[in-house]
């Protein structure tokens, strides 16, 4: 684990963000910085505003104001597939996997936005393309190892439990060499085994591939358990950021959960 400490330099950044939707503030000047090999958890009640952040810092929302940077990039104009292409990688809340396809080929489909060959040149340089598929094809492999889904290369994503299509979701996101992986609400669902097992992929995300984490989690438990640092909204705007053991202790933070939140 890191210290609780600043750290110099951010991978992820929202600096003063501003989402209204109508008459609704989802984001009141929300800033976060997320920083290398850091686990970092975004909380708080319903409705306070959490998917509206992911949703910002990924591109599928765009502020009225305040700026996302990406390695030190002001990305704030980019769509989310530009993000992507640069290394933000996200899953969703629920499974995005492909039930009539195996493991293997959902991984695969992580690809597809990394591609550099388009369809004309693909015509033209055929040994390219074939060199290309056999790269992502050797990572996929890699992937497969590194989430333990070795014996269900070639099932069915749509005949797996529940925590094993997240965890094929979880090889989709990783497909992309992501250079920071974004989740929401990943344990949503899920029994505390599947729990305890996608935990330890998270740590070793962060610790074995090295990439930080940013994740909407509901179950306190988890998040004190594997988060560095913890930024807690309520009503849009951030009321704590620290460790586990600060955010655990602050007055607000107990307020907020327990003056009307479910979380
Ligand atoms: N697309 C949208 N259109 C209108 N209002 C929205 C939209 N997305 C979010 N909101 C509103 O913004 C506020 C924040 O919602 P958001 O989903 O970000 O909260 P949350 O913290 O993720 O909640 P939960 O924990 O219940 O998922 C809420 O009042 C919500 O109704």
């Amino acid at each position: 684990m890191q210290s609780g400490d600043e750290p110099a330099a951010a991978v992820l950044e929202a600096d003063a963000l501003c989402l209204r939707f109508g008459a609704v503030e989802a984001l009141k000047s929300v800033s976060l910085r997320v920083a290398p090999r850091q686990i970092h958890a975004v909380i708080g009640p319903n409705g306070a505003g959490k998917s509206s952040l992911l949703n910002c810092l990924s591109g599928f929302y765009r502020p009225q104001s305040g700026a996302v940077r990406f390695c030190g990039q002001d990305i704030s104009a980019l769509v989310p597939h530009k993000r992507a292409a640069l290394g933000i990688s996200r899953t969703f809340q629920g499974i995005q996997t492909y039930p009539s396809m195996t493991a293997r080929q959902n991984i695969l489909t992580g690809y597809d936005a990394r591609m550099r060959t388009g369809l004309f040149s693909a015509l033209l340089y055929w040994g390219r393309v074939r060199a290309e598929e056999e790269a992502f094809a050797a990572k996929a492999e890699r992937i497969i190892e590194f989430l333990e889904l070795e014996e269900l290369r070639h099932a069915l994503v749509g005949d797996m439990a529940y925590g094993m299509r997240k965890r094929v979701d979880l090889g989709r996101a990783l497909a992309l060499d992501p250079k920071i992986l974004i989740m929401d609400e990943p344990m949503a669902g899920m029994s505390a085994e599947e729990k305890g097992d996608l935990a330890r992929y998270i740590l070793d995300i962060r610790d074995g591939l090295g990439i930080p984490v940013v994740l909407v989690e509901h179950d306190m438990e988890v998040v004190m358990d594997i988060s560095d640092r913890i930024t807690v909204i309520d009503f849009g705007q951030v009321i704590a950021c620290g460790t586990p053991a600060e955010i655990r202790a602050d007055e607000r933070v107990i307020a907020a959960y327990l003056g009307g939140g479910s979380a």
